[in-house]
């Protein structure tokens, strides 16, 4: 008896946080949303399959995700197996030849892979590919000592929208073509920051380690402006992989995309709190 009790009781509750959620799916509707999830965001099979579940649902309710991921950590671990010794310049992994070699099996094979079957086991239609496939991200080698590090000139986003529209959700490897064919080693986030502008997203949401930007006392910053990304990174505040982060959200904006969510991937239904509710999770920089 208590205990059918308790289940009307929730099953109430959930009935009325749907209900509630309805003019945030109004609001998203038929919006493009890119979501980068970093290798950090990926570190439990249960974050997963909750990210799954949320990239499912919300194409269910018509929203169009497209997935750009990371998978630094799995990288490390495969050149660590493989000895071979491997640096980060600002975030940025130094990247020869034979690094790249390593970086594309990871990203293109498992990583990928394991993102596409996660989200079809959970009901999706996710097809996997990289930033080579139909020319998506032509690059041009970055500024600085950094080897085959690519920097996003082109953005041919046509390959998207056509799975897009016809009801797949892409999942996306941060990798890059050169102008003669090269494979270019693209940082994840730079990455989704140019398929987001490409594609003129209504929002980037880049899934991370860390609840939001961080100020000096580390608490977090929920809105951002462009003056203060570039005040913490004079000051060393923002550091190490946030830089790609804040820099492509700023790159973004530019380029078109209506906001940035730099938050917390590993939280339970991260991408639905912020999409569906009214609470805003980590930090949003703006248009
Ligand atoms: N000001 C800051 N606020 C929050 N995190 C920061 C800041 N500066 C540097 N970081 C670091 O950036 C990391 C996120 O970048 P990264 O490790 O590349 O993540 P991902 O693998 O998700 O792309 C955080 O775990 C944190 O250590
Ligand atoms: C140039 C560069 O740094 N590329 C990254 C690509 C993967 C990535 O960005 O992974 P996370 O999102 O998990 O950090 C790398 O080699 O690690």
């Amino acid at each position: 008896m208590e205990k059918s009790k308790a289940m009307k009781r929730d099953s109430i509750a959930t009935a009325r946080l749907l209900s509630e959620a309805l003019p945030n799916i109004q609001r998203h509707d038929g919006a493009i949303i890119v979501i980068k999830l970093g290798g950090h965001a990926m570190s439990s099979p249960e974050a997963m399959k909750s990210f799954a579940r949320d990239m499912v649902m919300l194409r269910q309710c018509n929203i169009k995700p497209v997935i750009v991921h990371g998978g630094g950590p799995m990288i490390n671990a495969m050149l660590e197996k493989l000895e071979i010794p491997t640096e980060f310049v600002n975030g940025k992994r130094i990247s020869t030849p034979e690094t790249v070699d390593v970086v594309e099996m990871v990203l293109s094979g498992k990583v990928n892979k394991s993102i596409v079957s996660a989200i079809n086991g959970q009901g999706g239609r996710a097809v996997g590919l990289s930033g080579k496939d139909a020319n998506l991200l032509v690059c041009e080698q970055a500024a600085g000592d950094l080897g085959m590090v690519g920097d996003p000139v082109a953005v041919n986003a046509k390959v998207v929208f056509s799975l897009i529209e016809s009801g797949f959700i892409p999942v996306i490897a941060p990798l890059g073509t050169g102008k003669n064919g090269e494979t270019f080693n693209v940082n994840g986030d730079t990455a989704a920051g140019a398929i987001a502008g490409g594609l003129k997203a209504n929002r980037l949401l880049l899934l991370t380690d860390v609840s939001g930007v961080k100020d000096a006392d580390g608490d977090v910053l929920t809105n951002l402006s462009a003056e203060q990304v570039s005040d913490l990174t004079d000051k060393g505040v923002i550091s190490g992989g946030m830089i790609p982060k804040t820099q492509t959200a700023l790159d973004a904006i530019n380029d078109g995309v209506r906001a940035v969510v730099i938050m917390d991937g590993r939280m339970a239904n991260a991408c639905l709190l912020e999409l569906f509710t009214d609470y805003g999770a980590g930090s949003m920089i703006r248009a």
